[in-house]
Parts: structure tokens; C-alpha cells; sequence
């Protein structure tokens, strides 16, 4: 049973005309422009003929994932036909063994990173001649980013060209839309006729979130939140803790994620296994952490803003900001790491641990996110 998102984009995406995605977190973006490259590309055929370009290398290993799963055939169906290859070119991958895969049989799908896909395109090693689609996941995130706008401008203007692929851009979160549409056009990022599916605009997040926020002091933020995860006992959360500043760094100083870790290993014990994932981990370590998430009955992880966005984890049913994110857009993916089960209504919660000072910050995402925030006393 289709999502609202996915019933009205699939028509358009079917039509062959470029599409802004643009709807809720967890509402199921992924599937609708899957769909699209699955009815596209010719799976016997020796080229790149789709390319989703993804933040992170934890968001890339998930759509390769389900990508896979799609791609799986009963192989008594059509025993003679070879089911489509599909290859994850992402920072902290294999380079090497992907440049001889794509030198001698170029897969039909790549799912890709900015950095890893335009080394390749430099290197004249991918090439985009049969493309037919191209993806960029969590759009906004990548324009906004100063390391990835130049390569992505390349890649959608000087690389291929719009008259020879569709182009699919997604987000739960498009600030300034229409500004967005107008520059996709007048940049020849997409076609002219491009449509914006924007799935509820007045509500950004999903409506089984309840939002909530403790207050105390600086130093109580550690025994509040024991507090919390005592009373709500929660099966499976994400605890969101800001990076540590360069400053902070400087002066030797743990990283808050360490210093919160500890105090839960020592205080919060018999609750679901705590796990770690942040930026400054090595790419084994984090695909570990996401493993050892996905394999546990019950996780409280411990993360940083690198699991904000994309990354679906279904199970869980409560986020707690440690530390406030740095903007609403920030508060929208965060908290859309919940309610991510397109098809129930069982509550998920989110709640901000918050000094008296920061009230009007959490405020302010409020009237900016068009939700409500309600107070939690001890
Ligand atoms: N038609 C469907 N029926 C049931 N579940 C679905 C359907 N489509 C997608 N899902 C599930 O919904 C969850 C969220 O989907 P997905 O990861 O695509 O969300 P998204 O819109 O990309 O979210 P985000 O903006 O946070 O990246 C996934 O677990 C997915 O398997």
C-alpha cells in the first residue's frame, strides 16, 4: 500500500518528468524514486543507468540495502536473466577494488557519496554516457554544505547534462521551496517543468510525535535525563549530543559523547544496550554500532548529528536532545529518527533537555516548525 508521498509522486516519476520529493520524515521517500530507477534500468545491460547521491556513508548503506532487496529475483522466474548489480561507492569504501568493478563490468545502479562518485568522474573511471536518472537524497543538506555545493553543481551541470537524465531531488526538509524550484530551473539543475511534491506543508513533522522538555541547570542535564529514561523506560532511543567545539578540544577536554556513555554505563544499568555512534569514530567502528543497533532487542544509542539524517531505524519510539540542535531544520530530522512506521499511530516522543536560557531557542524552532512543545516536571 502506497504512501501519501509515494501516491503522488510515482505518477509524476512515471511521466518522466524531474521532481522535487518533498514531504516528512520516514514517509517513504526511498521507495518512491527506487521504484522509478527499477522501471528504468535494464538490469542486462553493462552501465551506470542510475546514480543516488546520499550525505553520509551509513544513509548510502541503507538505500543499498533496500536496493538490494528490490533488486533480489526468484531466480526460478527467469532463470536465464541476471538480476540488477548494484554497487555502493562511499567515502571509507574499497576504492580499489571498485575502480577494477567499474573498469570491467559497470553496474546498473550506484549509490554513492559526492567525494567517492566525483574521484571516479575525475579520473574518467565512472562514466555517464547511459545514465538515466539521477538522485540526490537530503538535497538541502548537500547545498548547504561548503565541502560538497561545488561538486554537486559540477555533477548537475558539467558531468551530464539535464535534456539526458531525469533528475529526483528529496527532503523532509526544502527551506525557501519555491526559491529552490526557481533556481533548479534557472541553474539547469532540472528541466523547466519540474514539480514540486510537497506532501503536507502544514504540518513538517509527523503527527504522532509528542514534543516535550525538561528545564534545569547546566550541570543537572546528566541526572535529568537518568531521570527521564527511568520514568519513560524506553525500549529503543537516541540520545542526540552536540560535537564538541574545537575549543573544548584544544583545553584536552573528553568528548561530551564519552563523558555521557560513562555516566549511563554506571548509573543507568539493566536498561537496552547503550551504543555509540559519532563522527570522529572510524568507518568500521560506525558500521559496527549501526550492527550491533539493528541486532539488539532494545539500544539506547548515543549519538551525534552524523545519525540525524536518513538513517531508519524503525523501532525507535523515543528522542532525547541532550544538547539542543543547532537550528529547526536540525530539531526536524532529529526528531524524525522516530515515528518512522508509515502506518501506525502509536506515539513517539521527543523530548529537549533545556536551561531556562534556551526556552526561547526551543521557542523558536516551535513557531518555525509549527509544533507544540509541552513542559515535563520532576
Ligand atoms: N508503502 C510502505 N508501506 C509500509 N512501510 C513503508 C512503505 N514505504 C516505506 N516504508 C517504510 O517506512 C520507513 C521510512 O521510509 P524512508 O526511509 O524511505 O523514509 P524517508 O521519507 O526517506 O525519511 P527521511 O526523510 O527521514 O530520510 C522505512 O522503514 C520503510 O521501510
Amino acid at each position: 500500500m502506497p504512501t501519501p508521498v509515494q501516491s503522488e509522486a510515482l505518477p509524476v516519476l512515471f511521466s518522466g518528468r524531474d521532481c522535487v520529493i518533498h514531504a516528512q520524515t520516514g514517509s517513504g521517500k526511498t521507495l518512491a524514486y527506487l521504484l522509478l530507477i527499477f522501471s528504468v534500468v535494464n538490469a542486462q545491460r553493462s552501465a551506470v543507468q542510475a546514480i543516488i547521491v546520499v550525505p553520509t556513508r551509513e544513509l548510502g548503506m541503507q538505500v543499498t540495502k533496500v536496493a538490494r532487496i528490490l533488486a533480489a529475483k526468484s531466480p526460478e522466474l527467469e532463470p536465464e536473466l541476471k538480476s540488477c548489480t548494484i554497487m555502493a561507492l562511499l567515502d571509507g569504501g574499497t576504492l580499489r577494488r571498485h575502480k577494477s568493478w567499474l573498469k570491467v563490468e559497470p553496474p546498473a545502479i550506484v549509490i554513492a557519496t559526492l567525494g567517492s562518485l566525483c574521484q571516479m568522474l575525475d579520473k574518467h573511471i565512472l562514466k555517464l554516457d547511459a545514465m538515466r536518472v539521477l538522485v540526490i537524497d537530503e538535497v538541502d543538506f548537500m547545498f548547504n554544505s561548503s565541502k560538497e555545493v561545488s561538486s554537486l553543481k559540477r555533477l548537475l551541470t558539467n558531468y551530464s547534462s539535464i535534456n539526458n537524465r531525469q533528475t529526483i531531488f528529496a527532503s523532509a526538509s526544502i527551506p525557501q521551496h519555491r526559491r529552490f524550484v526557481y533556481d533548479c530551473i534557472q541553474q539547469k539543475w532540472t528541466k523547466a517543468d519540474v514539480v514540486h511534491v510537497h506532501v503536507n506543508p502544514v504540518e513538517p513533522m509527523p503527527s504522532c510525535l509528542y514534543h516535550r522538555f525538561v528545564i534545569c541547570g547546566r550541570t543537572e542535564r546528566h541526572s535529568t535525563l537518568l531521570h527521564l529514561l527511568q520514568s519513560d523506560a524506553p525500549q529503543s532511543a537516541i540520545i542526540f549530543v552536540g560535537e564538541q567545539s574545537e575549543k573544548s578540544k584544544k583545553a584536552g577536554h573528553a568528548p561530551p559523547t564519552t563523558l555521557l556513555m560513562e555516566s549511563l554505563k554506571t548509573s543507568h544499568a539493566g536498561c537496552p544496550e547503550i551504543i555509540l555512534l559519532e563522527q570522529d569514530m572510524n568507518f568500521n567502528q560506525r558500521a559496527a554500532s549501526l550492527t550491533d543497533v539493528k541486532e539488539a532487542g532494545g539500544y539506547l544509542l548515543v549519538a551525534t548529528d552524523i545519525a540525524a539524517r536518513g538513517v531508519d531505524l524503525p523501532e525507535t519510539t523515543h528522542i532525547y536532545n541532550f544538547d539542543l540542535p543547532k537550528d529547526a531544520i536540525n530539531y526536524l530530522h532529529r526528531a524524525g529518527r522516530t515515528g518512522r512506521k508509515p502506518f501506525s499511530d502509536s506515539k513517539c516522543f521527543v523530548t529537549s533537555i533545556i536551561t531556562a536560557e534556551e526556552r526561547f531557542v526551543l521557542q523558536r524552532f516551535e513557531n518555525e516548525l509549527l509544533f507544540h512543545c509541552e513542559e515535563l516536571f520532576f
